[in-house]
């Protein structure tokens, strides 16, 4: 398989970015996150993107940032919790390595909590994360080979579980 050794998708504040870099660590290999892409390349943070340009000028801005992390990068790779609402990106996922991580609704809102720097969450967060998971699970699940749940879980167990879900050695 070319490209990333696997893909971490799934919603915000789920562990992604936490997870990648310990599945790197612990596999030996590169660890690339498409906000941090983005952050770099527009020399701005993701909430002020938001805000100045608005969700859909973000959201090209991912989908090309997706898109060059899946051609050039062979480590672990996590994507922001939105980048699977592309049809394109979706598309481009197929025939990776993909693992969902997943939880449930109480569990979001106890770790992103009302403190968020994080734009879809700021008001009302209980109900934007029922809302934001009744759009977004089936296609969390569309493009998943595996899907791992985080409740309860540490990020160091999260770890574990992906390693044994995909049989993966370490370095
Ligand atoms: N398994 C976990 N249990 C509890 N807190 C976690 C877990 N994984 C991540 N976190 C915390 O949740 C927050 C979001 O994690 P992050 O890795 O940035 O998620 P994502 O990239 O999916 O948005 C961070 O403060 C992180 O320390
Ligand atoms: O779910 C989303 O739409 C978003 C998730 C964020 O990334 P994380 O999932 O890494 O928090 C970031 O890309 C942006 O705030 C939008
Ligand atoms: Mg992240």
């Amino acid at each position: 398989m070319s490209g990333p050794l696997l893909v971490l998708v799934g919603p915000m504040g789920v562990g992604k970015s936490t997870v990648g870099r310990l599945l790197a660590e612990r596999l030996g290999v590169g660890y690339r996150d498409t906000d941090d892409d983005i952050v770099a390349g527009q020399g701005r943070e993701i909430s002020d993107i938001f805000v100045e340009d608005g969700e859909p000028a973000f959201r090209a801005l991912e989908k090309d940032a997706v898109q060059s992390a899946l051609t050039g990068h062979d480590g672990i790779l996590a994507l922001g919790g939105g980048a699977i609402l592309d049809a394109d990106t979706r598309a481009l996922l197929a025939g990776h390595r993909v693992v969902y991580l997943s939880m449930d609704v109480e569990e979001a809102v106890r770790r992103t909590g009302l403190n968020v720097a994080r734009p879809l969450l700021a008001v009302n967060p209980r109900k934007q994360w029922r809302e934001l998971m009744e759009a977004r699970r089936h296609l969390y699940e569309e493009v998943a080979t595996a899907v791992v749940p985080t409740d309860g879980r540490t990020p160091e167990e999260v770890t574990e579980a992906v390693l044994d879900a995909l049989e993966l050695k370490e370095a």
